[in-house]
């Protein structure tokens, strides 16, 4: 499946480039010349949604309900560093305290995990759920994988709501403490909403009011994909 991006480029502007991480840099090197090799035109290109939000604004709670009923694959960027953070992995305890601290795990890691996951899918409709995280990890997604999303869906919820449910979340993560939520919502505001500017800009963003019952905003969610019926070929 991930050569179903090979043929794809994207031009970044050498400006952009050049405000990467060394480590992502080398990413793109080796991909790229992995792209010269073979002719992938063939392949079908996935169907990419960025599901963005605040933490708690409820994108894994809609995420898993897109899945079930528009038959699309759900990875959730914090679920596949958190089963990272949990393996013998080379990178476990970077990812641990990033993660603790309310910050941002390096591009190249995330987009590795997220490229395996999206090579393992099942479907070629893809809901990748709160990454990028910031213009940062974008652009070197956009460079990496060579693509853009067709689609980014953003939940829009008052901060008091994202804490509250946070705070009743119960899943015993090292990031769910009132200390750690503090400064997650600041990174959001200063990091991830710049991400949700550039897609608005470019007419890609779908903001869903994020307030009201799990189904009520789920109607609002089923609305946005139900009008892709015709392009996706979605069964319901
Ligand atoms: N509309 C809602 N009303 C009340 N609680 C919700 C709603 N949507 C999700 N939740 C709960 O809030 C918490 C955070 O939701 P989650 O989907 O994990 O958010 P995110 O992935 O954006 O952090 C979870 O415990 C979830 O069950
Ligand atoms: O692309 C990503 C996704 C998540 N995270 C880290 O993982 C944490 C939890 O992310 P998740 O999306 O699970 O949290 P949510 O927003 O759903 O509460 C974040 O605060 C970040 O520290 C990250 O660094 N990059
Ligand atoms: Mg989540």
């Amino acid at each position: 499946m991930w050569r179903r991006f090979a043929h794809l480029s994207l031009s970044i502007s050498r400006t952009k480039l050049q405000s990467l991480d060394p480590t992502v840099l080398k990413l793109i090197n080796t991909f790229s010349s992995d792209a010269g090799n073979d002719g992938v035109a063939s392949s079908r290109k996935p169907f990419i949604t960025f599901v963005l939000g605040g933490p708690g604004s409820g994108k894994g709670t809609q995420c898993e309900k897109i899945a079930s009923i528009f038959g699309f694959a759900h990875l959730s960027a914090g679920e596949l560093l958190r089963e990272e953070m949990s393996s013998p992995s080379e990178n476990g305890e970077l990812i641990r305290n990033v993660i603790k601290e309310g910050k941002i795990v390096p591009s190249a890691i995330t987009i590795s995990l997220i490229k395996r996951a999206i090579n393992s899918a099942t479907s070629d409709k893809i809901l990748i759920d709160g990454f990028p995280r910031s213009e940062e990890n974008r652009i070197a997604f956009e460079k990496i994988i060579g693509v853009e999303p067709d689609l980014v869906i953003f939940f829009e919820c008052p901060e008091e709501e994202m804490v509250k449910r946070i705070l009743g979340r119960n899943q015993g993560r090292i990031d769910d403490n009132m200390e750690t939520i503090r400064k997650r919502l600041k990174v959001f505001d200063y990091l991830n909403m710049p991400v949700v500017e550039h897609y608005s800009s470019k007419g890609k963003v779908h903001k869903i009011t994020a307030t009201g019952t799990v189904d009520e905003i789920f109607e609002r969610v089923h609305q946005v994909f139900a009008s892709l019926r015709p392009k996706l070929c979605l069964e319901h």
